[in-house]
């Protein structure tokens, strides 16, 4: 190989589940962007992974289909339903920008990874019976989300393994990111 010649990955070298795989298929990707190549492996080894790069560059997927993988791998052994991720934007339409895509990966697998979006769209109380059915994953805004666990309608001390914070600039406070 040429010095200058960077090896094109594909996703099938990610030791992906094939449902996974066929979603991406049906989305058109041929390849990982960028960010979704560096970032996806380290996210499947479990590492705590802090990203940032271009609008547009692929950053949703290269959270989401790790957390998607990572559910799999842990319904293979789970013996009881639990919500297992926490997704946080900062808006509900990024709340329900990532809802889409998370539906669109899990197009082969919608039976045994189920999100809720619990974003700021409808009323606290047509929310809670969606979280009583502990879905695999839950997004939301963290206000809505703070509201659901001060409510007791969503508890997330014993089951919780993985936290995205996407768009995390504008989730933190500026004098938190000054520390
Ligand atoms: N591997 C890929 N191959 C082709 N298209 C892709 C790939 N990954 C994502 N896309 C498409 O690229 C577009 C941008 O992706 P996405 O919205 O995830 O980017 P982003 O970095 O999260 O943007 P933003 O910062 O605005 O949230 C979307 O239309 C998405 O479907």
């Amino acid at each position: 190989m040429e010095e200058n010649e960077q090896k094109q990955y594909h996703f099938h070298e990610m030791e992906l589940d094939d449902r996974i795989l066929k979603a991406i298929a049906k989305l058109g990707w041929q390849t990982p962007t960028l960010i979704q190549e560096k970032a996806i492996p380290l996210l499947l080894e479990g590492k705590d992974v802090l990203v940032r790069a271009r609008t547009g560059s692929g950053k949703t997927a290269a959270f989401a289909i790790p957390v998607i993988q990572k559910i799999l791998n842990i319904k293979q052994t789970a013996a009881r339903q639990e919500i297992k991720a926490l997704i946080l934007a900062p808006s509900k339409e990024l709340c329900h920008q990532i809802c889409s895509v998370l539906k669109d990966l899990t197009i082969k697998c919608s039976r045994e990874v189920r999100c809720v979006d619990v974003s700021p769209q409808v009323d606290l109380s047509v929310q809670k019976p969606l979280l009583v059915e502990k879905p695999d994953i839950v997004v939301g805004t963290p206000a809505r989300t703070l509201q659901h666990i001060k409510a007791g309608n969503l508890d997330l001390k014993r089951c919780l393994e993985i936290l995205v914070i996407d768009e995390a600039d504008l989730v933190f406070p500026s004098d938190m990111r000054k520390s």
